[in-house]
C-alpha cells in the first residue's frame, strides 16, 4: 500500500538551479555531475574558495576524469542566489552553522535535500526552512577530497531519495522526488527513489555504525574486519542492534510497525565482503585529527532509541569509546 502524499507534495519548477552548501568530496562530486550534466550549480566553498574561483573543479572519477573550468563559487551565502534545491553536503559537524546558511538560499518554493550521514538532520533542517520544505538522501558513494577544489571519486556513487514529513512519517514517491531523481539521473547517478525516509536512514546505519565505528576503535579497514569471525561477529550484532533500534524509533515516533528485514544484515555482510578494502570516511577523519561525525552517526540514534525505550549496550559501548577516542585526540 503507498503510502499518503504530504500536503507538501508541490512540484519544483523547470530546470530547477541548485545550492552545493559544502563543495567536499560528496558535495563537490554531485554537483560537479551535476553542473557537468547542465544543471545550474551554485557552490558555497571556505579554505577553498580562491582555488576553486580561479581554477574551478577537477574530479578525477572511476565513472571518467572532468574538469569544470569555471564554476559558481561564492563565500559566504549571502552572496549566492536563492535556489530551488539546497543540497546539505557539510560534514555533520558544521551542522551548528545551519541555522546562519539556510534560511538566505532556500526559495520560497525551494527545498532542502540532506545527503550527509546520520540520523535526525531533517528534523533539525525542518525547524529552520519548516517540514514541508525538506528530503533526504543517502549516498553510497566513496569519495575523497584530496586537494582544494580536487575530487577524487573511487566507487560506487548511487544516491537513495526520499521525502520527509514531520515525525519521519512515510511519504511515498512525490513528483518533486522524480524531478530531482531525474536531474542527479540526467547527470548519471544511478538513483533509487525509496517511500520511507525512516527506513532508508536506518538501513544506511546499519553499515555506518558499525564499520565507521569499528574502523576507528579497531584502526581497521573494512576487509580485514571482515576476514576475521570476531569481528565480523561483532559486526553483525552491531547490525541487529540497528534493525532494533530502527522499530522503536517508527513505533515510538509513528506508532506503525516499519522494520529492516534480517535479510538485510545479510545482505549488508555480503557486500561489505565485496567492497574493495575501504578506509571509511570515519577513520579517514579520525587518521587526519579531523573532527569525528559520532554524534550524527551514533548518538543521535543512540539518543532515539532510548527515548522510544530501548537500551542498545553494544552501540552504547561503541559510542562511548568513540566519544573517548575524539576527545584524546582534540586533547
Ligand atoms: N565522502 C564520501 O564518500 C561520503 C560522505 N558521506 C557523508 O557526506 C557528508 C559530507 O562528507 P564529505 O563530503 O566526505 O566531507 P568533506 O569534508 O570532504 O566535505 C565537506 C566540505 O564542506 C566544507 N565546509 C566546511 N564548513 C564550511 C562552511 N562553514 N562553509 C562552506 N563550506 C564548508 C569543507 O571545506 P573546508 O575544507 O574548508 O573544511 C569541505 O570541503 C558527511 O555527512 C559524510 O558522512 C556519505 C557517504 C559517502
Ligand atoms: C557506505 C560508505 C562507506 C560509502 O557510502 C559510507 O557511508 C562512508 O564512507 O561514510
Amino acid at each position: 500500500m503507498s503510502a499518503p502524499l504530504p500536503t507538501s507534495d508541490f512540484r519544483l519548477p523547470t530546470p530547477r538551479t541548485y545550492a552545493i552548501l559544502g563543495t567536499g568530496a560528496l558535495g563537490g562530486f554531485y554537483g560537479a555531475r551535476l553542473q557537468q550534466a547542465g544543471c545550474e550549480v551554485h557552490f558555497l566553498l571556505r579554505s577553498d574558495y580562491e582555488q576553486v574561483q580561479q581554477h574551478g573543479l577537477v574530479v578525477e572519477s572511476i565513472d571518467g576524469d572532468f574538469t569544470l573550468p569555471q564554476v559558481k563559487a561564492y563565500r559566504t551565502v549571502q552572496e549566492m542566489p536563492t535556489c530551488d534545491v539546497v543540497v546539505v553536503a557539510l560534514k555533520t559537524t558544521q551542522n551548528h552553522l545551519l541555522p546562519e546558511l539556510l534560511p538566505p538560499i532556500v526559495k520560497p518554493t525551494g527545498v532542502v535535500l540532506v545527503l550527509q550521514n546520520g540520523w535526525g538532520i531533517e528534523t533539525q533542517v525542518a525547524e529552520l526552512v519548516g517540514s514541508d520544505r525538506v528530503m533526504g538522501g543517502l549516498c553510497f558513494l566513496c569519495s575523497n577530497k584530496v586537494g582544494p577544489g580536487h575530487i577524487r571519486h573511487l566507487d560506487y556513487g548511487q544516491i537513495t531519495l526520499a521525502d520527509y514529513a514531520a515525525d519521519y512519517a512515510p511519504c511515498g514517491i512525490t513528483d518533486r522526488l522524480k524531478q530531482i531523481a531525474s536531474d542527479f539521473e540526467q547527470a548519471g547517478i544511478a538513483i533509487e527513489l525509496a517511500e520511507d525516509l525512516l527506513i532508508a536512514r536506518w538501513k544506511k546505519l546499519m553499515w555506518n555504525i558499525p564499520f565507521n565505528g569499528l574502523s576507528v576503535v579497531l584502526n581497521a579497514t573494512t576487509d580485514a574486519m571482515m576476514a576475521h569471525p570476531q569481528t565480523r561477529s561483532l559486526a553483525k550484532s552491531l547490525m541487529q542492534e540497528v534493525q532494533a533500534g530502527c522499530t522503536a524509533c517508527a513505533r515510538f515516533l509513528s506508532g506503525s510497525d516499519r522494520s529492516i528485514s534480517s535479510d538485510f544484515i545479510d545482505t549488508m555482510l555480503d557486500y561489505t565482503a565485496k567492497m574493495k578494502p575501504y578506509r571509511t570516511s570515519m577513520k579517514i577523519d579520525y587518521d587526519a585529527g579531523q573532527p569525528l561525525e559520532v554524534e550524527a552517526i551514533v548518538g543521535n540514534p543512540l539518543r532515539m532509541a532510548q527515548q522510544a525505550g530501548l537500551e542498545l549496550p553494544q552501540m552504547t559501548m561503541l559510542y562511548q569509546q568513540l566519544t573517548f577516542l575524539a576527545a584524546q585526540q582534540s586533547s
